[in-house]
């Protein structure tokens, strides 16, 4: 099917000149599976991104973790797509579930948001999941699909798009999905991609699952057959990154 392995890290509000040197030099050293297995984007905030980008391999990619909805001017605070490309950042993340519960970004906003980056040549991971509340509630796939709706009413090229599936209960919490969790949300989130854009898309698009991922539990859901990768939080930071990174491996070897 060629969904090449991604591996995301996604740094989060964290990270001080001399924390990220630290971190970029390690995954600089590390020893790696080739570009060929895996696809490896970084994520660092919005002011270490040159830092980031001039120092890192040249193997790795950077993301930012946001970028306003259109196009740039009197919207203080915010940074545009344009200005991404500018700098030469490809990629971004956009509707991480701290986002939607923390500033409000709708499921429409975020929409908006993917179709506006993905016009200015950004490639974007687009983030989705569900809360506990709504999972306790069996509601779990009408959210992730209603999630998915407002991106797929808003775009018609999934080339440049990954699909980060990330339950908000798992995020952060230690309380990762289990395999069969994960498994079961991808392969809901690949036939909704079958059934209401086409076949191609939904068997071309990746959908990388995030919540609690660290060096331990990455192998057995990485064996899973729709887990096509991680969005790394926590561990993202730490050495233990290079073991996800290494999970792409358990693919080749399927
Ligand atoms: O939100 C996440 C990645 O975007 C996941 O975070 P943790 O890996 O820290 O749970």
């Amino acid at each position: 099917m060629g969904r090449k392995f991604f591996v995301g890290g996604n740094w989060k509000c964290n990270g001080t000149t001399e924390e990220v040197k630290k971190i970029v030099s390690t995954l600089n050293a590390a020893e790696l599976p080739s570009e060929d297995v895996v696809e490896v984007v970084v994520s660092p905030p919005f002011v270490f991104l040159p830092l980031v980008k001039s120092s890192l391999r040249a193997d790795f990619h950077v993301a930012a973790q946001n970028c306003w909805v259109k196009k740039g001017g009197a919207y203080t605070g915010e940074v545009s797509a344009e200005m991404l490309v500018n700098l030469d950042i490809p990629w971004v993340i956009l509707g991480h579930s701290e986002r939607r519960a923390l500033l409000g970004e709708s499921n429409e906003f975020v929409g908006d948001k993917v179709a506006y980056a993905l016009g200015q040549g950004l490639k974007v991971i687009a983030c989705i999941g569900e809360t506990l509340e709504q999972r306790e509630a069996g509601s779990t796939v009408d959210v992730v699909a209603a999630q998915t709706k407002a991106i797929a009413e808003r775009i018609s090229d999934w080339t440049n798009v990954v699909l980060a599936y990330e339950p908000v209960w798992a995020i952060g919490t230690g309380k990762v999905a289990t395999p069969a969790q994960a498994q079961e949300v991808h392969f809901e989130l690949r036939k909704w991609l079958q059934t209401n854009v086409n076949p191609q898309v939904a068997a071309s698009t990746r959908i990388i699952y995030g919540g609690s991922v660290n060096g331990g539990n990455c192998k057995e859901l990485a064996a899973q057959p729709d887990v096509d990768g991680f969005l790394v939080g926590g561990a993202s930071l730490k050495p233990e990154f290079i073991d996800i990174i290494k999970s792409a491996e358990v693919k080749k070897s399927a």
